[in-house]
C-alpha cells in the first residue's frame, strides 16, 4: 500500500469504504464500536494488541505504549468487556505526545474527561471506571485479531469517523479506495440530479445507487459458464 492510497482512504467517510468493502465481499465494517466525541477521525495502520483476564493480581494496562509508531491507530482486543477498562487519561496523554493517530476498544476506556479535553481521538464499546489492572493483562501484541468476525492483521489499514469503525485488508487497500471514490462520486451525481429537478427515484436509477455496494457477480459466483 502506498502513501497516496493510504492517504485517499483517510480522506474517505467510512459509510463509502464499507460499501467498497461490501462490493469485494471484505468484511472489516466493525460493529458497536462508537466514536468518544463528535466529529473525529483518525486513519493508519493497525497496531494491535489483545488482551486475557487474569485470575487474581499481576495484570496490567498499557505498557505497550512505549513501542507503538506516530501515526498509528492501536486496535485493542479485549473480547468485548465493559466491567473493566484497558485505556485511560495517562495512556491518551502519551498518545497524544507520540503522535499515535487514535485507539479503537473492543471493551472500554476510563477518565473520558481527560480525553474529551485533550487532541487524541477514541473508539470503543463504551465507558467504565474501573481498571483493568489487576484483572486483564497483554496475551499478544502485533499479532492478528479475530473482532466479530473480523479478522485485523498489524499493518491493515483502520479507518474510523462519527459513523464508526473500518478495517481495510492493507493488501486490498487500493481496490478499496479506488471503489470508495467512486460510490462518493456517484453520490455526489445523485444529489446533483435531484437539484436539477430529478425526483430520488429517478436520480437513484440513473446512477445505479442500489447496486453501487453489491459484489460482482462473476460466472464462478454464480456458476454460470462463459
Ligand atoms: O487503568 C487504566 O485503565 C489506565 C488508566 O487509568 C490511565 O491510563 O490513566
Ligand atoms: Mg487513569
Amino acid at each position: 500500500m502506498s502513501a497516496r492510497v493510504a492517504g485517499e482512504l483517510a480522506d474517505l467517510p467510512t459509510a463509502s469504504i464499507s460499501d467498497a468493502l461490501d462490493k469485494l465481499g471484505l468484511r472489516g465494517s466493525m460493529h458497536g464500536l462508537s466514536p468518544l466525541r463528535p466529529g473525529q477521525r483518525a486513519c493508519g495502520p493497525a497496531y494491535t494488541v489483545a488482551y486475557e483476564p487474569v485470575d487474581d493480581q499481576g495484570g496490567t494496562v498499557g505498557d505497550f505504549l512505549d513501542d507503538v509508531p506516530a501515526g498509528s491507530v492501536v486496535f485493542i482486543d479485549n473480547a468485548g468487556r465493559t466491567d473493566c477498562t484497558v485505556w485511560g487519561g495517562i495512556m491518551t496523554q502519551v498518545a497524544a505526545h507520540k503522535h499515535v493517530a487514535g485507539t479503537v476498544i473492543n471493551g472500554v476506556c476510563r477518565d473520558v474527561a481527560v480525553t474529551t479535553t485533550t487532541d487524541y481521538r477514541i473508539w470503543s464499546v463504551g465507558r467504565f471506571m474501573r481498571t483493568g489492572k489487576d484483572r486483564v493483562r497483554v496475551r499478544a501484541v502485533q499479532e492478528p485479531l479475530l473482532v466479530d468476525g473480523v479478522t485485523i492483521r498489524p499493518g491493515d489499514v483502520v479507518c474510523a469517523d462519527e459513523d464508526g469503525v473500518v478495517v481495510v485488508p492493507a493488501g486490498r487497500a487500493d481496490e478499496v479506495a479506488s471503489i470508495a471514490t467512486e460510490v462518493e462520486r456517484v453520490e455526489a451525481a445523485i444529489v446533483a440530479t435531484v437539484r436539477d429537478g430529478a425526483t430520488l427515484r429517478e436520480a437513484r436509477s440513473a446512477h445505479g445507487y442500489h447496486s453501487l455496494q453489491t459484489p460482482d457477480r462473476t460466472a464462478s459466483d454464480t456458476g454460470e459458464t462463459a
